[in-house]
């Protein structure tokens, strides 16, 4: 990923933190009311998904998040929600990978920020607005 956008990485500083990383595994009963999971964005810089052979479930549309600051838009993050049939339940094991806690992100189009701050006001804004506003919040002005 890091060849594909062309970064140095002689001068690259490491984004990825293996301290912060998080596995997760998800048992979604049968249901048909509702969703899994609601549509979101992921706060990671990579998610890896592992989701049981016979059961789908998983609905990615499109949009941007923590791998869009760091690599200036070129890489979009997904937004995505799952869906649990009424009859077959669901299993899911996830990977995500964050960035260390004080690595702050420099791209062209953010204000730099570190994953600390972002963390902190993704919570101002849902508990202020009731939802993320996420990237956004660092969008550079130019
Ligand atoms: O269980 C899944 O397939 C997805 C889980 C997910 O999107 C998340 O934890 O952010
Ligand atoms: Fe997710």
């Amino acid at each position: 990923m890091a060849k594909n956008l062309e970064l140095n990485l002689k001068s690259t500083k490491s984004y990825v933190s293996e301290n912060t990383g998080l596995v997760r595994v998800y048992r979604y009963p049968c249901t048909n009311v509702g969703w899994g999971m609601e549509v979101h964005t992921d706060s990671s810089v990579l998610s890896i998904l592992n989701q049981d052979n016979h059961v789908s479930g998983l609905q990615v549309l499109k949009d941007d998040q923590w791998l869009t600051a760091i690599s200036s838009d070129r890489y979009k993050s997904a937004s995505h929600r799952v869906k649990v049939e009424k009859d077959t339940e669901r299993i899911s094991i996830c990977y995500f990978v964050f960035p260390g806690d004080d690595v702050v992100i420099e791209s062209s189009k953010y204000n730099p920020f570190s994953y600390n701050e972002f963390r902190a006001q993704v919570q101002k804004d849902i508990k202020a607005l009731g939802y993320k506003v996420g990237l956004a919040r660092c969008k550079s002005a130019g």
